[in-house]
């Protein structure tokens, strides 16, 4: 939306959401979430066209269009528990549109969906419409953290979907016109509601079904001696399968990937598709064998026990460049350490020490909902982590150190110091590879990296799984 704002001078953009304190940040200077190039868009344009506010009657009221980017988690409980998406916030607020609309509204599927959602928000809005006419159209998210006002300022595509009728086709060259304010015309999709909403869902099974792919892949090189990054560059060459989103790692995480297939399934499932429900579950069976994998590998190589011993965890967040801890692998390969017993030393440049206590106790799923429903702060903290300032504190001391997320630091900090101040033999464990592993070696480390030709130290400590 603060994008929409920059680009189009002529628009008045609010963002209204029922969370107080998310508001309030969005209102100070130190936002809500950190985002490479956000601050600036923000600065520029909040106070002019882009503001902030929790009445979210009156400005839905007013508004011309309405984009709905409420959270849609997965459902814990009943009717497809684990899989399905649940619409709670979506409908809440599509009754919210409904009981304070006094004109004619485009109402826009922000939020990745379930396909047909929009059949569903459709009868809310009418039932309730007072003779106002709602057109919905699904306008969803491609964005990727970490990059996102990149890829808003130059997006792959666009895509709007809407109903096939003449007030269907009305709404999204409404719609298209805003974009088109900065994004080139032949960028800009148009499709029917069901092929955008499946879009969505099917461009992050693809995308994740790479890395799927990809660290498969890893496991066989390991056992193989082949190297993936080489193996990657190989298959990247040829033009149909293209160079990028092919680096292994320790596994996917991120809020939307996981989600997004796990509702694809149910989907599948719902209509009477079990086979094709079955591949796409591999997708999330390999990443979850990657990051059981990882740490079965740490656990081996350190004599088949962590036990008591000190481990340093250098990133906490999913990917570099953001602070988003939501299904970042982090939380499993910890969670595995600690059933071993290990002590963790966590250091991430941008995720808090409340962030991460939370993060290792809450219930999986329990995260996908608004800050105010969430519990404040831990009960109780995970007594056997720290949480240390930089990556030299996290290391002191420590039997090895897991690299989690591939923040730049990792690359340039001084291994000699830190191997220096750590129990002997001193592991690195690169779940990133993003170190020199090389160089490492040369200054003493036993090192692991994703996917790599194995230290004579790691073939003889096989890692069962
Ligand atoms: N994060 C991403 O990179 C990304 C990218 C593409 C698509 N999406 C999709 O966008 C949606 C939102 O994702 P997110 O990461 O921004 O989630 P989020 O949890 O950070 O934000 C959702 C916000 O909606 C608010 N909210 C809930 N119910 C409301 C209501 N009735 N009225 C007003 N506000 C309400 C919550 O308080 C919360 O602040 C999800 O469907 C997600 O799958 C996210
Ligand atoms: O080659 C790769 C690329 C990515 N990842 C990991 O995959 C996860 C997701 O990364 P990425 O896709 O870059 O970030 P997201 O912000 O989750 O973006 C995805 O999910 C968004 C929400 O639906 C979509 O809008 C984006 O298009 C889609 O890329 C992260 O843990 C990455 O570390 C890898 O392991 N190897």
């Amino acid at each position: 939306m603060a994008v929409i704002a920059l680009k189009c001078s002529d628009i008045e953009v609010v963002v209204v959401d029922i969370s107080e304190p998310r508001i309030a940040a969005w209102n100070s200077d130190q936002l809500p979430i950190y985002e490479p190039g956000l601050d600036d868009v923000v600065k520029q344009c909040r106070g002019k066209n882009l503001f902030f506010s929790t009445d979210v009657e009156k400005h839905v009221a007013e508004a011309d269009i309405v984009f709905v980017s409420v959270n849609t988690p997965t459902k814990t409980q009943g009717l497809g528990a684990g899989k399905a998406a649940d619409l709670t916030y979506w409908e809440s607020a599509a009754r919210t549109i409904a009981d304070v609309s006094k004109s004619d509204k485009i109402v826009v599927e922000k939020s990745t969906v379930p396909v047909k959602t929009a059949e569903a928000i459709e009868k809310i809005l009418t039932h309730n419409s007072k003779g106002i006419k709602f057109q919905i159209l699904s306008n969803p998210e491609f964005l990727a953290e970490g990059t996102a006002i990149e890829d808003l300022f130059q997006p792959d595509r666009v895509l709007i979907g809407g109903r096939e009728t003449p007030e269907g086709q009305k709404a999204i060259q409404s719609l298209k016109s805003v974009y088109a304010h900065w994004v080139p015309e032949d960028r800009i999709l148009t499709t029917n509601l069901w092929s955008a909403e499946l879009s969505k869902l099917a461009a992050n099974a693809f995308l994740a079904q790479r890395i799927s792919s990809v660290n498969a892949m890893s496991a066989l090189c390991e056992a193989t001696g082949a190297d993936v990054a080489e193996v990657s560059y190989a298959i990247g060459k040829d033009s149909r399968i293209g160079p990028k989103f092919l680096n292994a790692s320790v596994g996917f995480g991120g809020s939307c990937f996981q989600k997004d297939i796990l509702n694809l399934v149910y989907i599948c499932e719902c209509n009477g598709l079990p086979e094709v429900a079955e591949y796409w579950k591999q997708v999330i069976k390999i990443n979850d064998h990657q990051k059981s994998r990882f740490v079965n590998r740490v656990v081996s190589s350190m004599f088949n026990t962590v036990s008591q011993k000190k481990i340093a965890i250098l990133g906490f967040a999913f990917k570099k460049d953001t602070g988003d801890t939501r299904e970042t692998p982090a939380i499993d390969v910890c969670k595995g350490l600690l059933g071993d017993k290990a002590v963790l030393s966590i250091y991430d440049p941008q995720v808090t020490e409340d962030q991460i206590q939370r993060d290792l106790i809450m219930k999986k799923f329990d995260w996908d909902h608004p800050l105010h429903l969430q519990p404040k702060s831990p009960k109780s903290s995970v007594k056997q982590v720290s949480i240390a300032w930089d990556a030299y504190e996290a290391t002191k001391g420590a039997h090895g150190i897991c690299i989690l997320t591939e923040w730049e630091e990792f690359k340039t900090i001084d291994y000699k110091k830190i191997y220096d101040s750590m129990q002997k033999p001193a592991f690195v464990f690169d779940g990133r590879n993003v170190v020199n592993a090389e160089a490492l070696r040369e200054i003493g480390f036993i090192v692991y990296s994703i996917g790599k030709p194995l230290d004579a130290w790691l073939k003889d400590m096989p890692a069962i799984a």
